[in-house]
């Protein structure tokens, strides 16, 4: 089955967000997929905290709700990051990952568990918890005609705890829609998914933003499909605003799983111990 990786530049224009999602939604379904990746934050990306937390909307806002409808229209899966707006905490938000299955209807929904908040020298400082409230639990992978998919974002790539419990949870495909800086995506983009695809035996879907966003910020791109071996299946590059196809093997995942056993392998005595 093919599954689609995107790749786009939000801005802090909502609606016309959600028309590049659409249109990437489309583009996806006409090459034949079954389901379409698209990044963290696709709803925007905004000027500033006080702006982010302004426009953000609930999962049944009409940014989500116009993703349901090409969901449907389209009968492919859509997997997007948005910003969630709680009335429980009016001047904060989640970062969450919503699953839309093909019939428009909410799959799955996870809110980011690790927030970015750092100050790299020579490069950028981002406070992702002034805005954010931290998501307080792993979602079970989500199961679907393409394989159980496992929910992640972005940072949650760097915790390799997380991917291994959603592979022992039953994950074929961990997904990460990001929006990565350029710097750190030189630096350890390829290299991070890749060694997650890798130790977990899964397919990792990486969606991303692309290119300046604002003035202040901009991301690296390079959205991309890991199949289980490691090996790099579909690539965006830094195209501005792309759909790359791979298929979904789960055949080819279980031959791997079966040659190299590392899932039996894991010396969970031994770690257990070791924490105390
Ligand atoms: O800000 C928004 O609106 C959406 N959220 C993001 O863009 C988040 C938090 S600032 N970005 C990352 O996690 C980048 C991680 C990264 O670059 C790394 O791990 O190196």
């Amino acid at each position: 089955m093919l599954v689609g990786v995107a790749q786009l530049c939000s801005t802090p224009h909502v609606a016309e967000n959600l028309a590049k999602a659409v249109r990437l939604v489309a583009s996806a379904a006409s090459k034949g997929c079954k389901a379409v990746f698209l990044p963290e934050a696709t709803d925007y990306i905004a000027v500033d905290k006080e702006q982010a937390v302004t426009l953000a909307q609930p999962i049944d806002g009409p940014f989500v709700t116009g993703l349901r409808q090409a969901a449907r229209q389209h009968g492919i899966f859509v997997s997007v990051g948005v910003h969630e707006s709680t009335p429980a905490d009016p001047q904060r938000l989640f970062n969450s990952h919503v699953l839309i299955s093909s019939d428009g209807l909410l799959a799955g929904v996870y809110r980011k568990l690790h927030l970015f908040d750092v100050n790299i020298t020579n490069g950028p400082t981002l406070m992702e918890s002034s805005s954010t409230i931290p998501g307080s639990q792993l979602v079970p992978p989500v199961a679907t005609p393409f394989g159980a998919v496992g929910l992640a974002t972005c940072y949650d790539m760097r915790f390799p705890e997380m991917s291994t419990l959603l592979r022992r949870l039953g994950s074929q495909i961990i997904t990460y829609p990001s929006a990565f800086t350029i710097k750190t995506g030189v630096a350890h983009w390829e290299a991070i998914l890749r060694c997650r695809a890798i130790e977990t035996q899964c397919y990792v879907v990486a969606a991303a933003q692309v290119g300046q966003h604002t003035e202040k910020r901009a991301s690296y791109g390079h959205a991309m499909i890991v199949d289980p071996w490691g090996k790099i299946v579909a690539a965006c590059g830094e195209n501005k605003e792309d759909v790359q196809v791979a298929e979904i093997d789960l055949d080819y995942l279980e031959a791997i799983r079966r040659d190299m056993p590392v899932e039996s392998h894991r010396r969970h005595d031994v770690y257990t111990l070791s924490l105390q």
